[in-house]
């Protein structure tokens, strides 16, 4: 005991963040039970201590074989589920997707054989800064802007309109190919049931958005064990920019989802899709479903690996509160192309604001 109290009393290390390319490595290579201060995003205990979990069982889930059912009235009855889900928490859990357990098993397999890959392979993925660059590897969010950074590595690549995808380690791009076709189908699906239960013809979002060559980002999250998890965070409070968001991950827990002002637990359900509700789906259902605040917490024990799949409009589509629902009611948030909109939304990232504060018209007006 003697020694804990010797660790926890002295200062955090001091390490120049540019030296850490991959916390990864760095966490691999770290010989204290410390963490830099500058990965230091959380002040309060309180702040990741505060959890809801009695609420987690009231997570909806949504069955997918009753959304695309032949039967009018198991599909209207799905729909209706699917307004609750989107309306009160913004995301949900997703069964009977149709998506076999066996390639979501080789994808998760895959992602940590690249994660595991060393430094000097991964070095042409390296992220340039550019966000619409194919692909990208790097450590917290945006290193060299940050004044705080997050305990995780990340490979995140645009699957659509065109497919991209690193060449390596082998059968990694094929595998990936087929989920992102799979996952594209299903968004396409939900965003058709979500149309539906605004009111709005089948396939009025689809068609306006260009979702047939819409953007889709698939990101490939790492967070190592930190020694000191009630410290830092995997990823900061955020919303996803596009439609409908995907995740899968290992098994090991972490994401926590904001609900009546407070932090709640996901669990993880084997072989389920956590799905939800992004900033472009708040602005087309203008308000009705609200883009959902989320973050990564961090344990001591276990890597945690999560692929995230983002489904957006195209990217030269003006995109904003759908016509019909403005018949009736007042905008509340401007149109804006899709892809300067996803520039705003990066770059409010970086501070605390949010991309739709920015969109988004003053009572006033
Ligand atoms: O890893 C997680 O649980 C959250 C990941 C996430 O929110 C994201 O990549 O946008
Ligand atoms: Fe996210």
């Amino acid at each position: 005991m003697a020694s804990a109290t010797t660790i926890s009393s002295s200062e955090p290390t001091k390490v120049h963040t540019s030296n850490i390319s991959s916390i990864k490595a760095f966490a691999e290579s770290n010989g204290t039970s410390l963490i830099p201060s500058n990965y230091h995003s959380l002040t309060e205990h309180g702040d990741i201590i505060d959890v809801a979990d009695e609420i987690a069982a009231s997570i909806p889930i949504i069955d997918f074989s009753l959304l695309t059912s032949d039967d009018p009235q198991i599909h209207t009855k799905a729909v209706h589920e699917l307004a609750k889900a989107c309306s009160e928490w913004g995301f949900f859990m997703l069964t009977n997707h149709g998506i076999p357990e066996s390639l979501m098993e080789e994808l998760m397999k895959k992602s940590l054989e690249f994660h595991d890959l060393p430094v000097e392979e991964k070095k042409e993925f390296g992220d340039n800064g550019e966000p619409f660059s194919p692909i990208r590897h790097g450590t917290s969010f945006h290193l060299p802007a940050e004044s705080v950074h997050f305990w995780r590595d990340y490979l995140k690549v645009l699957t659509s309109p065109q497919f991209n995808f690193p060449h390596k380690p082998p059968g990694y791009r094929e595998v990936a190919f087929e989920y992102s076709q799979k996952i594209t189908w299903v968004a396409r699906k939900l965003i058709q049931g979500i149309s539906e239960s605004l009111g709005l013809e089948s396939n009025s979002i689809i068609e306006s958005s260009g979702f047939d060559s819409g953007q889709q980002i698939m990101a490939v999250n790492l967070y190592p064990p930190c020694p000191q998890p009630y410290l830092a965070l995997g990823l900061p409070a955020h919303s996803d920019v596009g439609f409908l968001t995907f995740l899968i991950e290992n098994g090991i827990g972490g994401l926590q989802v904001k609900h009546e002002d407070k932090w709640i637990n996901v669990n993880p359900i084997p072989n389920c899709l956590v799905v939800n509700i992004g900033d472009q789906l708040e602005a087309v259902s203008n308000g009705r479903y609200e883009s959902v605040l989320h973050r990564a917490i961090l344990n001591n024990k276990d890597t945690r690996i999560s692929l995230v799949v983002v489904n957006g409009p195209a990217e030269d589509r003006d995109i904003g509160p759908a016509p019909e629902l403005l018949l009736k009611e007042k905008p509340l948030f401007k149109s804006i192309k899709y892809r300067d909109y996803f520039l705003l939304q990066q770059k409010s990232r970086l501070s605390d604001e949010r991309a739709l504060d920015k969109i988004r018209y003053s009572a006033q007006q």
